[in-house]
């Protein structure tokens, strides 16, 4: 039988516990028309979550043909939070089968960790909106760590963190970011097919592949088993 209480279960936060895209897009478009450029297409910004908001303004702007010097990309980083703080929660809402598994989760007794790219404010800020922070023992943003994903060490210091062994926890993640992470710490992963997954991740060898959340569950017992 699974002791639940000893095992800590790491979610990443965007694509994966979350549906933040609509949100990020409509952040991301605003400062890109502040700045007078052109608007870009939410595949575009999808495929750019998972190292953090600066990254995804540059992957975009990389990927519709723009380029950017620092000064362009702080600047856009800056407009970009002015609105996403006001707008975090205007669309997003948690995947079908989330609330369900941190439910059942939490009546076992497992610790629950936000093991998460975005910033420690912006995590908490987006979770607290959404009325989901009580769920989890511990939130750690790229800043909190001492080095973000894909290091090993963001998934590491969040278990140490919740007061779990790394021998008993697991990773659920949507991106290679998460992937890198979890290999590096050797913690099972589970890779959620339905958030926003990089290029990277499809040539990585990944045995727990799951398109619903309503099955992470069983997945969950199998490993701990
Ligand atoms: O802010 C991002 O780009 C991604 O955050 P995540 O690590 O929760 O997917
Ligand atoms: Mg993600």
């Amino acid at each position: 039988m699974t002791r639940w209480h000893d095992k800590t279960v790491l979610f990443d936060l965007d694509g994966t516990l979350i549906d933040t895209a609509p949100d990020l897009h409509a952040s991301l478009c605003y400062a890109f028309d502040k700045e007078g450029l052109a608007a870009v297409d939410l595949p575009t910004v999808r495929s750019a979550i998972g190292h953090g908001a600066r990254a995804m303004i540059q992957q975009s702007a990389d990927r519709s043909g723009t380029t950017l010097n620092t000064a362009l990309l702080d600047l856009l980083h800056q407009h970009f939070l002015d609105y996403y703080v006001e707008h975090i929660a205007d669309h997003s809402k948690p995947f079908d089968g989330i609330i369900e598994t941190l439910d059942v989760l939490k009546e076992r007794q497992a610790k629950i960790a936000v093991c998460t790219n975005k910033t420690q404010s912006l995590a908490e800020h987006l979770l607290g909106d959404i009325r989901m922070a009580d769920y989890f023992d511990v939130i750690v943003g790229a800043d909190r760590a001492s080095e973000k994903k894909p290091s090993a060490k963001h998934i590491i210091e969040t278990v140490e963190l919740a007061n779990g062994t790394i021998e008993d926890a697991v990773m659920i993640g949507d991106s290679s970011t998460d992937a890198k992470a979890a290999a590096a710490s050797s913690v099972p992963f589970i890779y959620m097919t339905y958030g926003y997954p990089d290029a990277v991740l499809g040539d990585m060898n990944i045995p727990h592949k799951l398109d619903t959340a309503r099955n992470i569950l069983a997945v969950l017992e199998d490993i701990f088993s």
